[in-house]
């Protein structure tokens, strides 16, 4: 059988880092299309906004009123500009009054923001998924699954950080930020250029310090890792490390990568032990410089002369605005990989599906199907590799309802000419014709409808035995299913389960035999009720009661249906009309089994020879 045509290797990959890109205009323009996705639900996001901005403004009265409590204390109380006087009684109350809005206004934000972000991502992961499944099958042999899947788990999980947290986070340290340098220049012009020019500039050197130091603790993770991948590579073939006596090469291996560990740790220290006295005596430094020239303020009479109230009011709202500058440099990381993970997923979205599931159909839509199939000079390359010619000149008439049986060595190209009759991928040389029209014209839903195919290695998907058998045709009646489930014999062996054809099956289910799984792939395909059929026969042999019962079923479902079987026990095909043997991607002998089988050096009396003996 052709190879399962999916690329399973590299799940590695969706852990792996990915490369970010450069946050610009372009790379903004790009992804902001995944933006498109939250507009139904812009009405909830716009009252999460105002909702977000009715908390962050009621947050920032909060150092004005501490300053006039203080102010209070210190015998001035606050007067409105209605007249009215608040003490120190009523400026607590208004300030736990500001408090409770403030809470109630963070949970409409969260509430808001969260929904858009559920249904937003639910949508992206839904279009992902159904672009997924209409994608040729050449995309899945040139891109991992693994790599797949984490555009699907991964990527969305970060775009759906952003929606949830990063714009809001934005929208909030951006509001935070002009709110409170507007309000320190209300208390004083003269402190707040002071502060302005020594506080950010500290707080940015930290954060690129702070990203030195991470970019460096995750070196050290990988080398860590590295060790560890010794490790277990060593315990899992211990016996090959003790009879080559590799012992001491091990140990050595082992040591030199613990050598580099300590190496990326001791550099990363250094930078965690310069950022820590950096915290100490350039942040600290700041605040020492800040409140220097404060309390000159606040010290000296004169036009600049500051409150102790006014002070404070003063330090809170530089706290608040240090605390959101430093939250901005870290929202810069997570914009870039939002970019990233949006045009990974954009790239997806933007490819082209196959032609199939088109509403009105595009193509040719017979009502039925005859099954006359001409292969005339097909000539045929993988799109993987597009160097090696796999089918040469494939020239052959299966009339309707007549089977033909296709033998030949393994890796022959046997698979591949009954799975291009699918039209999975496009032939690189001559056509194909189902009743006369080429497979092109077709409809390609209404002809896959059309074939049946009973693969080699029949995968259950998860769910009970009656899912599965309905899978063939969706919608089908207890009755058919069961009828079906009879024709194929398996219904014998579905009864002997106490939940019947409610039996799980799958990878939470139970295991069925490779003759169950086969018999019940076969009432699959008997519920479908196809004009042409794909019979795989299965290499790994089967006991000699349950290859009947297979062989029973199949006899029973290629009955007036044009049927071609790839056959590897020459012992389950002489009956049938024709036989093509293939050898290096060409038909070499055709012909009916006793013509064959008496044709001198030929290879079918060859292979026959050999079956036999092996028996
Ligand atoms: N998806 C694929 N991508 C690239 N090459 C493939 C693919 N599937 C099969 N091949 C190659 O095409 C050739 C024919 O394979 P095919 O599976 O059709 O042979 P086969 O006769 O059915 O073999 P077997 O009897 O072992 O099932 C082989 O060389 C195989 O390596």
């Amino acid at each position: 059988m052709a190879r399962s045509g999916l690329n399973s290797s590299g799940s590695d990959l969706a852990t792996a880092e990915l490369p970010k890109p450069k946050v610009n205009k372009e790379s903004l323009k790009r992804s902001l299309r995944i933006f498109r996705y939250m507009l139904p639900y812009k009405a909830k996001f716009i009252v999460g906004l105002l909702m977000l901005l009715l908390s962050s403004s009621t947050f920032m009265a909060f150092p004005w009123l501490a300053g006039k409590l203080i102010g209070a204390a210190n015998h001035e109380p606050l007067v409105l500009s209605n007249g009215w006087v608040l003490g120190i009684n009523q400026i607590a109350l208004l300030l736990f009054g500001i408090i409770v809005f403030q809470g109630f206004f963070s949970f409409g934000r969260i509430w808001f923001f969260t929904q858009v972000s559920e249904f937003t991502v639910r949508d992206i992961r839904r279009a992902l998924y159904g672009k997924f499944v209409q994608l040729p099958i050449p995309y899945f042999e040139q891109n991992r699954v693994g790599a797949i899947t984490s555009r699907i788990t991964s990527d969305v999980a970060q775009i759906q950080d952003t929606f949830s947290l990063t714009l809001a986070e934005l929208f909030r340290q951006l509001s935070t930020m002009i709110i409170g340098i507007t309000a320190i220049m209300l208390v004083s012009v003269k402190l707040s250029l002071f502060m302005l020019l020594t506080f950010p500039p500290i707080i940015l050197v930290a954060g690129l310090f702070g990203r030195k130091i991470r970019v460096l603790a995750r070196e050290t993770q990988l080398e860590l890792a590295n060790t560890n991948t010794i490790v277990e590579e060593t315990l899992q073939a211990i016996n090959s490390v003790k009879a080559f006596t590799n012992e001491r090469f091990e140990t050595n291996r082992y040591g030199t990568a613990l050598d580099r560990v300590v190496r990326t740790a001791l550099k990363s220290n250094l930078y965690r032990g310069g950022f820590v006295s950096f915290i100490i005596i350039g942040l600290t430094g700041g605040i020492i410089l800040i409140l220097w020239r404060a309390a000159t303020l606040v010290y000296n009479p004169g036009p600049d002369h500051l409150e102790v109230g006014q002070l404070l009011t003063f330090l809170l709202y530089t706290a608040f605005i240090g605390a959101s500058i430093a939250g901005l440099g870290e929202m810069y990381g997570k914009v870039q990989s939002t970019l990233g993970a949006s045009e990974r997923i954009l790239e997806i979205l933007d490819e082209a599906p196959e032609p199939t599931h088109h509403e009105p159909a595009t193509g040719l839509v017979p009502t039925s199907i005859e099954g006359d199939i001409r292969y005339e000079h097909v000539a045929f390359r993988y799109p993987t590799r597009p160097d090696v010619p796999v089918l040469t000149d494939i020239d052959f008439h299966i009339g309707a309802g007549e089977k033909i049986a296709l033998v030949g060595p393994s890796g022959a190209g046997k698979s591949t000419i009954a799975g291009l009759l699918m039209q999975f991928y496009s032939l690189s040389g001559g056509q194909i014709t189902i009743d006369g029209h080429p497979v092109a014209d077709y409809d390609l839903t209404a002809l896959r409808r059309q074939i049946g195919i009973v693969p080699q290695e029949t995968l259950l998907f998860g769910g009970s035995i009656r899912e599965n058998i309905a899978y063939g045709r969706p919608g089908a009646t207890d009755a058919e299913i069961i009828e079906a489930a009879e024709r194929a014999n398996a219904y014998r062996f579905i009864q002997g389960f106490p939940e019947g054809l409610d039996t799980l099956v799958g990878e939470r289910g139970i295991k069925l035999s490779g003759g169950q799984r086969q018999r019940v792939a076969i009432a699959r395909a008997i519920l479908k009720n196809p004009a042409i059929l794909i019979l795989d026969e299965a290499t790994s042999s089967l006991d000699s009661e349950s290859e009947m019962l297979v062989q029973g079923a199949m006899d029973e479902l290629m009955q007036n249906r044009t049927s071609i079987i790839i056959a590897h026990r020459l012992s389950t095909i002489r009956k049938v009309d024709k036989i093509l043997v293939i050898d290096g991607g060409r038909i070499v002998e055709q012909g009916t089994h006793d013509e064959l089988s008496e044709r001198e050096g030929g290879l079918y009396a060859n292979l026959l020879r050999l079956q036999f003996e092996l028996t």
